[in-house]
């Protein structure tokens, strides 16, 4: 079986970036539920570290309640909303995306994945919506979670892996790491001409892999492996898979993680979902072995997920968050 390849037009007027040139690219979809389907992820992952999943078993009725709640969530306002913030990292927030000065066209809520560990600002969130909200909520992390395992069990398979849990176990254990962020960017009522507006800027994500879905408005970016930016079509029925820097690491690089930001059109609102696929705080992030025998060989050194979440957390989100973990090569070009 081939990987089912979708042609993507880049949307030239959506691109602030010189170096964003309109060409058509091929965005890998993956089908679930195809005997092939494990071969097509990691083919994704080496060469874009994204890819987009079809079959994938989520009720689109969950799909379509959390979606309607969220936006009522949005809709609420601001003084209610503002109860639930600012984020901590948990919580409400507006245009200001992490602690250290980073500002979109976006507000958001952030949630932990293990709903009981909910911080002060968590709950708020909830005091303002029906429990209804919550309930989706907690079952939307559900299948996320195991589609997020089901994912990283068939990389591991594909990589011939000989413990088929090794990855997958990272998400599916009690003290994972994991996070759910709902993303609105909002459009400008009064202007009557479409804007473009920075409305998440570009990233990579820590985690291992994250698992994005958007209502039906553009916005979405990734960049490849030449630096060019081209616009993801949304597709509301689909889920997008992205690499995280975790999962680069623990391949030694093989896998990239992609860089993606969103830039929004004033015209129409955009909700997405994303959610950020962690390990244990505890959990030692390493080249994996059974990969990468020889420690010499080895792109990055070793840490713990707590270590890597509180760096990032220092670092802005364009950032390179990786450069501090890189090991030295002996023998690198440049010393020569
Ligand atoms: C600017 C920042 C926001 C972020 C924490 C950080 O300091 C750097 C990483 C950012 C990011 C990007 C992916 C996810 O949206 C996120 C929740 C994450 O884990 O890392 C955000 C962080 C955030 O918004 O709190
Ligand atoms: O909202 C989106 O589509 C992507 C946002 C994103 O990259 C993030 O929240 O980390
Ligand atoms: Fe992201």
């Amino acid at each position: 079986m081939v990987v089912l390849l979708q042609p993507v037009t880049l949307d030239s007027h959506l691109c602030v970036n010189p170096k964003c040139k309109p060409s058509p690219v091929l965005i890998p979809v993956v089908d679930l539920t195809d005997p092939d389907a494990k071969t097509q992820i990691v083919k994704a992952c080496e060469e874009f570290g994204f890819f987009k999943i079809v079959n994938h078993g989520v009720r689109p009725d969950l799909l379509t309640q959390l979606e309607q709640e969220a936006i009522k969530f949005f809709a609420l306002h601001q003084s209610l909303k503002d109860k639930a913030g600012p984020p901590d990292p948990f919580g409400y927030g507006g245009k200001r995306i992490g602690p250290n000065g980073d500002v979109g066209w976006v507000e958001y809520i952030l949630l932990n994945a293990n709903t009981h560990l909910s911080s002060t600002k968590t709950n708020a969130v909830f005091q303002q919506t029906p429990a209804i909200f919550r309930e989706a909520v907690e079952a939307y992390i559900e299948e996320m979670k195991r589609m997020s395992s089901k994912v990283l069990e068939m990389v591991a398979e594909e990589l011939r892996i000989e413990q088929k849990e090794k990855l997958s176990r990272l998400v599916k254990v009690k003290e994972s790491d994991s996070c759910l962020r709902m993303n609105h960017y909002p459009e400008k009522v009064d202007d009557t001409t479409a804007k473009e507006e920075i409305g998440f800027g570009e990233h990579t994500d820590p985690q291992l892999i994250s698992v994005l879905r958007s209502n039906d408005h553009e916005g979405l970016q990734i960049c490849l492996k030449d630096g060019t930016w081209v616009a993801v079509p949304p597709d509301h029925s689909t889920f997008f898979v992205l690499v995280g820097d975790t999962l680069q690491v623990m391949t030694n690089g093989r896998f990239k993680s992609v860089k993606h930001r969103v830039l929004t059109n004033t015209k129409r609102s955009r909700l997405s979902m994303i959610y950020f696929a962690g390990p244990p705080l505890t959990e030692k992030i390493a080249p994996l072995s059974c990969l990468v025998p020889e420690q010499e060989d080895w792109l990055y050194k070793e840490f713990t997920w707590s270590q890597y979440k509180l760096s990032a957390y220092k670092t802005k989100l364009g950032d390179y968050r990786l450069s501090l973990f890189e090991k030295q090569l002996p023998f690198s070009i440049s010393s020569v």
